[in-house]
């Protein structure tokens, strides 16, 4: 009689993890990816959740503050339910819905990430703590159950799981917890890239944007001029520097390193009407600054990357005409 009752407890959770696993892979993955881009930023995990749930929130948190699996950096992650003085303070002076808004108003920066864990998605205090999170710039994920309840709106990622069992949703929600830790960990066990390799890469795509910029102002001229052999010359060069600029971006990306903003790049001073020595002149300028660059430390990825786009450029200054890049 116990037995059973046991083994449907546990083939009941087995059947949740199964449709939790169908229905909410992606946004698991998702969540994984926010949590990384968040850390890697310099944000911090804030976790909050009454009774069972605020002991996943202190759980989770230590994984990160600690280590999950592997070795690796200490993360900056808080548990909002541990500080009795501040819980205390807060409910008693406040209102019991206030002990994690309070703390989310007091700590959370911009850019820092808020996990909400909620079986019903209905306490108040978890609804005031995602409203202040919001409003102070923060990024929210709830792991709720059932329909979600009010929550479910109110945060930027809802991770839902299919069941009506309290217990259930509690035993899922720890263990997406782990399989987010465990994304993260696997990510950061691949070494961070070469600061150097990366400001290298940043001042290459600075010149490319001012490169692209300079040839649209002027194929826009030539055109101007109704001079459509130049034009299309400079139309040529200008596609050919904004596809450097496309797969340096990409490479850096896929490092998964935040690419610094290029609103700030102004296009260069147009030359006169014999405009064919300002062009050699920037394209040798290219040509050093990858020849430059590939003396540096690099992976041989980006290397490769960097490589093809050499030769494009050597293309551009011995022509001073584009389309030269391999697709
Ligand atoms: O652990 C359990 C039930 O398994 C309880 O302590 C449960 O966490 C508490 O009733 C919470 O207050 C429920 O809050 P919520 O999940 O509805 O936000
Ligand atoms: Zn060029």
């Amino acid at each position: 009689m116990n037995q059973q009752r046991i083994t449907r407890h546990l083939s009941e959770l087995a059947r949740v993890a199964e449709a939790t696993a169908t229905h909410l892979s992606d946004e698991v993955a998702a969540v994984a990816d926010l949590t990384l881009r968040t850390l890697r930023r310099g944000g911090t995990l804030y976790f909050c959740g009454n009774g069972g749930s605020a002991a996943d929130s202190q759980h989770l948190a230590a994984e990160y503050v600690v280590r999950f699996a592997r070795d690796r950096r200490a993360l900056p992650a808080l548990a909002l339910t541990v500080d009795t003085s501040a819980l205390t303070a807060a409910a008693n002076d406040f209102g019991f819905d206030e002990i994690f808004a309070r703390q989310v108003a007091a700590l959370g920066r911009p850019g820092d990430l808020l996990f909400l864990h909620s079986t019903s998605g209905r306490s108040a205090n978890l609804l005031r703590a995602a409203e202040v999170a919001r409003q102070a710039g923060l990024k929210t994920v709830a792991l709720l159950a059932r329909d979600g309840g009010p929550l479910k709106e109110r945060v930027d990622v809802a991770l839902v799981v299919p069941t009506e069992v309290t217990a259930h949703a509690q035993e899922i929600h720890i263990a997406l917890g782990h399989a987010i830790c465990d994304l993260v960990d696997e990510a950061w066990s691949t070494p961070a890239p070469d600061p150097a390799m990366v400001a290298a890469l940043e001042s290459l795509r600075r010149m490319e944007k001012a490169q692209t910029l300079w040839y649209r102002a002027l194929a826009s001229r030539a055109e101007d001029e109704d001079d459509a052999v130049l034009s299309e010359r400079f139309n040529g060069l200008h596609a050919d520097e904004q596809h450097h600029l496309s797969r340096i971006t990409a490479r850096l990306l896929e490092l998964e390193v935040e690419t610094a903003e290029l609103r700030s790049v102004a296009a260069p001073p147009l030359p006169g009407d014999d405009w064919a020595p300002a062009v050699r002149e920037r394209e040798q300028a290219e040509v050093a600054a990858y020849e430059a660059a590939l003396e540096g430390p690099l992976d041989a990825e980006t290397r490769a990357v960097l490589v093809e786009i050499l030769e494009s450029e050597r293309h551009h200054l011995a022509q001073l005409g584009g389309k030269w890049m391999p697709a």
